[in-house]
């Protein structure tokens, strides 16, 4: 059996995607046959393997290494079971191979709830208002549609319960179709 598909999932802090990723993990198994998607959250990853040069005091974040997150997911992709797929779930996408996503959803949010959800957690003023306008200059989705073929970047809203549960049933959808056409092109071969 093939290996199953790299779903990048991506999007400003707070537009969904741990969410998302979490209810397409076990939504994912239900399928006929089950298409298993492993969710991989790329920034507990971060912070589990050390794949950091430290602490960045002003933005309350991790000053990532990018090399070093990257051969921890070559790792992952490379040694995932047959038909096992992936979702990778960071607020970022462009460092990732060309080659690597076969489908890069972007979660969109209105700007104004997502102040909210950050205020929420507590983030510092700076981090919220650098998200918010981060968000209204869609800076994710021109950094996806700059770095894969426009067929395989999509935008979702994701700002209500339904519209979460509306996006992951549309992915799974994808899913299968996906792996429908992987089985026929393995016929042709063959
Ligand atoms: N579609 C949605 N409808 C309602 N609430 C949502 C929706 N998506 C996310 N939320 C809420 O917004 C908050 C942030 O969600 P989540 O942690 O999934 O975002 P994220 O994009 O993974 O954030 P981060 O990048 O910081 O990890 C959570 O409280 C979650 O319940």
């Amino acid at each position: 059996m093939a290996p199953g598909p790299i779903i990048v999932l991506t999007g400003t802090p707070g537009t969904g995607k741990t969410s998302t990723a979490q209810l397409l993990a076990s939504s994912s198994t239900s399928l006929t046959p089950p298409l298993p998607l492993r969710h991989i959250n790329v920034g507990d990853l971060i912070k589990e393997k050390s794949l950091h040069d430290g602490w960045d005091e002003e933005w309350q974040s991790w000053d990532v290494n990018e090399d070093k997150v990257l051969d921890e997911l070559e790792r992952l992709i490379d040694e995932r079971p047959d038909g096992e797929g992936l979702i990778l779930d960071w607020h970022t996408c462009d460092a990732y191979p060309e080659r690597w996503p076969d489908l890069v959803v972007v979660l969109r949010c209105d700007h104004a709830l997502l102040w909210e959800r950050l205020e929420k957690r507590n983030y510092p003023m700076n981090k919220i208002q650098e998200n918010n306008e981060s968000e209204i200059m869609q800076v994710v989705l021109d950094e996806a549609q700059a770095s894969y073929p426009a067929e395989i970047v999509v935008e979702l809203k994701s700002e209500t319960p339904e519209d979460m549960e509306g996006n992951v049933d549309r992915i799974l959808e994808w899913a299968k179709v996906w792996r429908e056409q992987r089985v026929g092109e393995e016929e042709e071969e063959f």
